[in-house]
């Protein structure tokens, strides 16, 4: 399981379409050889959808060759219905109908029964050959398509009873009124999703942080359906920063250092623009698995006279004139030379260029206190240290025996905006520099 997390809805959702897209591009899809993606409603993906109706129109990506299945069907709402995911699809993907799959409403003849309609979908996911990626959002009690808490992590396509807070949820798409909303739906099952070759989910809003919480930070428990998704070993959890605030600096730690497979060819450009940055020779491609985040980049390479850089010039170059997101994310920094930090034995990036959460582990000397000072665009002269540096600093106590992991920033993190150009500084309390090696 990867994690992402980006400072805005659309940012996180821009990711998700560049993946579908880099997914569809790397299969190649035919004629002969379609590419199957599972698709889900709601409000969650209105922005993907967009993002990749507009990829479309400027021909970076064709769906000519793409199937989409979609999760989820409510029972008894005509297709017609503004509200049935059928009308939805309609609405907001843009692609010939005969390569849309969906749920059925009712039971088209000769099924008679919710079950046979169920059993057909399973069937025709598997004369697909499978689902190649599944994209999906989630409940604000955990559920994924419609499954529900308590539904069984190995259930398969089914009619499920709605639970109530998923129908109140739901019930802003129904003129806020409950009983509007149907009480019934078919789903694919939790089963039948962990399938996928591939599984994005994107969380957006604070509305979803205790599910996102839950999903990934606590263990595997079918009261949090999206916790399944833990037993998958190809899962992008992508979010804003409303949707993953509850999760502690250690989980988001551990979910963004994972090394991931489907993550390499980052982590390979991730070399490529620190190199530029260094001035030396990309590692070689060979050697790209080592080269991931947490691991190997080491922030020494983005400090120069003690200060990290996080401007675009300093990152390295990229195609197009704007941030990259990931480019910082991920890099982890060694003190353990420092003469004024000797058991320090290291800290690490937790965010992108938008904001910055540091923290580190094992103890410190006692008299160490740590500081991140933001410096603004022009404000060299005057280093803006952030109004709530209480908030931004570490003392040693904070971390007890010195096992665990603590954050610069607290709860909060630094964020950094839309700022051009920022700079971060460690420091300890008489201003001497930590990270100064020499
Ligand atoms: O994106 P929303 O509208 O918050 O809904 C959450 C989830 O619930 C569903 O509507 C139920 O399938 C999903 O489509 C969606 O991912």
């Amino acid at each position: 399981m990867y994690l992402s997390t980006h400072s805005t809805p659309l940012e996180a959702s821009q990711e998700v379409a560049d993946l579908i897209i880099d997914r569809i591009k790397a299969f190649g899809p035919t004629q002969k050889k379609k590419f199957v993606m599972c698709l889900p409603t709601g409000s969650t993906p209105l922005l993907v959808y967009k993002e990749l109706a507009k990829k479309c129109r400027e021909g970076k990506i064709s769906f000519e060759h793409v199937i989409t299945i979609n999760l989820d069907e409510y029972v008894g709402l005509h297709p017609a219905h503004p509200q049935s995911y059928y009308h939805f699809m309609e609405e907001n993907f843009d692609i010939p109908p005969k390569q849309v799959h969906l749920l059925p409403f009712q039971p088209i003849p000769p099924h008679t029964t919710h079950t046979e309609s169920c059993a057909e979908y399973e069937s025709l996911i598997t004369s697909l050959g499978g689902i190649h990626l599944l994209f999906m959002g989630i409940g604000t009690n955990g559920h994924i398509a419609f499954n529900e808490p308590a539904s069984s992590l190995a259930s398969r396509t089914r009619m499920i009873k709605l639970d109530q807070d998923t129908r109140r949820a739901n019930s802003r798409f129904f003129e806020n009124s409950l009983s509007n909303v149907p009480t019934h739906a078919l789903t694919m099952g939790i089963g039948t999703i962990l399938e996928a070759q591939e599984i994005v989910l994107l969380a957006l809003g604070d509305g979803k942080a205790q599910a996102v919480k839950e999903a990934l930070q606590g263990g595997v428990n079918h009261l949090c359906p999206a916790s399944a998704l833990q037993l998958h070993e190809n899962v992008i959890i992508v979010t804003d920063n409303e949707a993953s605030k509850n999760l502690s600096v250690r989980t988001k730690k551990y979910l963004t250092a994972q090394c991931s497979p489907i993550y390499d060819d980052q982590a390979l450009d991730q070399d490529q623009d620190q190199a530029q940055y260094q001035n030396r020779e990309p590692t070689p491609e060979s050697d790209h698995n080592k080269i991931h985040p947490g691991n190997s980049l080491e922030a020494d390479s983005y400090f120069t006279n003690n200060v990290m850089r996080t401007d675009e010039e300093h990152i390295g170059k990229s195609e197009e004139p704007r941030f990259r997101p990931n480019a910082l994310r991920g890099a982890s920094f060694d003190l353990s030379a420092s003469p004024l930090c000797p058991r320090e034995r290291g800290g690490y990036i937790d965010k992108g260029v938008n904001e910055l959460q540091i923290s580190h582990e094992s103890a410190k000397p006692e008299d160490t206190r740590m500081t991140l000072t933001l410096k603004r665009p022009g404000s060299d002269s005057n280093p803006h240290t952030d109004d709530n540096a209480q908030d931004h600093t570490d003392t040693d106590n904070e971390t007890g025996t010195g096992t665990g992991v603590s954050s610069l920033t607290g709860d909060n993190p630094l964020v950094l905006g839309n700022h051009e150009h920022a700079e971060v500084s460690i420091t300890d309390q008489g201003d001497r520099d930590l990270h100064d090696l020499s």
